[in-house]
């Protein structure tokens, strides 16, 4: 009889009791950026690290990418340690930063993915088509001649991202990719990762936005203060998301406003409502689906200047995560 030993696969991402801390020396005060993080990403996962300003998923991405030691802990990509084994990690991910930094700005789209895909060890030909297929994929072919110089903060984003591609790395590390891009940009993103995933790849990605993590990743870790509070699929973060909504009301004319401010309290799912000076209301909702009702009322009330908006992360996470007893900076 034959036997088959089967050998779990090696996930992509394994981080152990990671820990990172900043500062604390020449009077300088100790930031713990990272807490003690636990968290394994399977090879072929959309993975989302959804966290407010400084919940430390930069510094996490730095020390995946090698570019950054941990204080303690371990982590490794593909099974590849990443303080010791720096040359085979760096070999298999491909790293996208936000920001400006990092573009040669005299230089053309198809200049600059050259000198990186040159660094890569391409050459002649499959240079070439690496770079044609990579400017197609991120929507600059047509401005590939054009100096960077003169790009908007999307278009540098997107540039950003084929060069995070263009070693064709298996493990994608996106910090914060859509920042600047405009809604447009925004989707064609989302489409872009639907095809890295399509490819096998797999996708660390950061964002403090709970419906582009919604929308493209197939797990999302959250990230608060240094620790990872929770790791929820997305169908729950849709739920948040209109769950906990606020309904906002400009030039309600006092008694009006005075009125509504009983009445919208008194509907189902309502949280809290509050006037805002000088003429403004506000409403927090709590249940799923409320929002419409409370806009329903407004506009039979005669007040029109509404909007909705999703409250930041930090207070859902309050709402969901601080019931849940968990650690949530306040
Ligand atoms: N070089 C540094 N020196 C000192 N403190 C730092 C340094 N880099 C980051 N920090 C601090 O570490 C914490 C985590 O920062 P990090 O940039 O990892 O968070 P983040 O979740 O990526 O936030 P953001 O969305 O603002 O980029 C923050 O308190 C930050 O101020």
């Amino acid at each position: 009889m034959s036997q088959t030993t089967q050998t779990a696969p090696v996930p992509a991402v394994e981080v152990h009791q990671l820990r990172r801390v900043y500062g604390g020396r020449r009077r300088a005060p100790e930031v713990v950026a990272l807490d003690g993080v636990d968290l394994t990403v399977p090879a072929g996962e959309v993975h989302g690290l959804l966290g407010p300003n400084g919940a430390g998923k930069t510094t996490l991405c730095k020390i995946l990418s090698t570019v950054l030691l941990p204080t303690a802990g371990e982590a490794a990509v593909l099974g590849h340690d990443v303080v010791r084994q720096t040359g085979a990690v760096r070999r298999r991910i491909g790293i996208v930063f936000g920001g400006e930094r990092g573009l040669y700005s005299r230089l053309t789209p198809r200049q600059n993915l050259q000198f990186w895909a040159s660094l890569y060890g391409l050459r002649g030909r499959e240079l070439r088509d690496r770079v044609d297929t990579l400017l197609e994929r991120v929507g600059l072919a047509e401005r590939a001649g054009h100096r960077v110089e003169g790009f908007s903060r999307g278009m540098k984003q997107r540039l950003h991202l084929a060069r995070g591609l263009v070693g064709d790395p298996q493990v994608v590390l996106l910090d914060e990719p859509t920042t600047g891009m405009d809604p447009v940009a925004a989707r064609e993103f989302r489409t872009l990762v639907d095809e890295l995933r399509g490819e096998g790849r797999t996708v660390l990605l950061t964002t403090h936005d709970m419906a582009e993590a919604e929308a493209v990743c197939d797990r999302v870790t959250l990230i608060d203060g240094g620790r990872l509070l929770a790791t929820e699929r997305p169908a729950t973060l849709s739920r948040w998301i209109s769950t906990f909504a606020r309904v906002v009301a400009r030039e309600v004319p006092a008694p009006v406003a005075e009125r509504l401010v009983d009445e919208l309290a008194q509907l189902p799912g309502v949280a809290e409502v509050h006037r805002v000076p000088p003429d403004g209301l506000r409403v927090e909702t709590a249940a799923e689906e409320t929002a419409p009702g409370v806009l329903r009322a407004l506009l039979d009330a005669g007040v029109t200047a509404v909007a909705t908006e999703q409250p930041s992360l930090e207070e859902v996470y309050l709402r969901v995560i601080g019931d849940r007893g968990m650690g949530v900076r306040s």
